[in-house]
């Protein structure tokens, strides 16, 4: 058995994927999640406790009980929208919390930290493809935390030696291919998810937001890249640290933007179409944020 990893958020969508990989791979995971939005039932690869990264008498209790040589991180909150209308909440746990954790894995002596960061950090992209060097001009709340939680590494490895990578990545989809795991957030917000519950008749209706974008069918492009690869990218990031190499920020997608508006086709397998494009008033679908 290799090193221990604590997976913060590992109940949870990509961090439960990670969990099966770095078992897989040799690694034990402990996962560490307030089950606001996690579930206990992924957590099949290890201990899970539950609890918050804002509860410092908790983080030294779990530092001192395990022999952590490496922390990952996937415990932000992510609707965009919600980050507009709520910033406190995200600014208190994607910011707030995740600074108190890291002071206390400085004064636990753990000095290896993998961060799910986002390419929503960039904001608008200036040009495409974009590189890591891109500028970072986020646009919504939920990206400014992450910025700034960025910045904070880079302040924490020039004081105290704390060495990161962030993970900057497109937007996760799929699932585990043994079934093992899926997508499930509730309430459920993401695009493939939400098509995929309409086509199947969980629910009514779904709509595209924006169809005023420069695309040519005026709706959003996204990368999307497989939550396996994902948990592969972020295990290579964790070797990098655990090999004594830098970290750094790095950029995770396919290549490959997708239009919203094509997930409007019929997904594989399902029978029939059941979508209709319709808008009551007649007019533009409206960009969410
Ligand atoms: O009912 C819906 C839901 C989404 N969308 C659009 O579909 C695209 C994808 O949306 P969604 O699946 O909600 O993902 P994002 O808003 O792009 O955000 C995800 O992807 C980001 C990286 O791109 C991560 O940082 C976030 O945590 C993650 O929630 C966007 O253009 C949305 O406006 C719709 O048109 N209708």
């Amino acid at each position: 058995m290799k090193e221990t990893i604590l997976v913060i958020g590992g109940a949870g969508y990509i961090g439960s994927h990670m969990c099966k990989h770095l078992a897989r791979s040799g690694y034990q995971p402990v996962v560490l999640d307030s089950l606001i939005y996690g579930h206990p039932e992924a957590v099949q690869w290890g201990p899970l406790i539950r609890g918050d990264i804002a509860d410092a008498a908790l983080l030294r209790r779990v530092f001192s009980e395990y022999d952590i040589a490496g922390v990952m991180h996937f415990a932000a909150f992510t609707c965009v929208g919600e980050s507009v209308t709520d910033p406190a909440r995200y600014y208190r746990n994607n910011v707030a919390a995740t600074v108190n954790l890291l002071g206390e894995m400085v004064d636990a002596g753990i000095s290896n930290f993998i961060f799910s960061s986002t390419c929503a950090t960039y904001g608008e992209p200036v040009e495409i493809p974009m590189t890591e060097a891109h500028p970072q001009h986020p646009i919504n709340p939920y990206g400014r935390t992450k910025l700034m939680v960025e910045q904070v590494l880079s302040d924490f490895e020039t004081a105290y030696g704390l060495r990161s990578v962030c993970l900057r990545y497109f937007n996760a989809a799929g699932a585990d291919s043994d079934g093992d795991l899926g997508e499930d957030h509730r309430p459920e917000t993401h695009l493939i998810p939400l098509v995929l519950q309409t086509a199947l008749g969980q629910r009514d209706e779904i709509q595209i937001f924006g169809e005023d974008y420069p695309t040519p069918d005026g709706t959003c492009v996204r990368d999307y890249i497989h939550v396996i690869d994902l948990s592969q990218a972020h295990l290579l990031a964790l070797e990098r640290l655990l090999d004594g190499q830098p970290g750094g920020p790095t950029i995770w997608a396919t290549g490959r933007g997708i239009r919203s508006g094509r997930s409007l086709r019929r997904p594989g397998g399902l029978p029939g179409n059941r979508f209709r494009r319709q808008w009551p008033d007649g007019g533009r679908a409206i960009r969410r944020p």
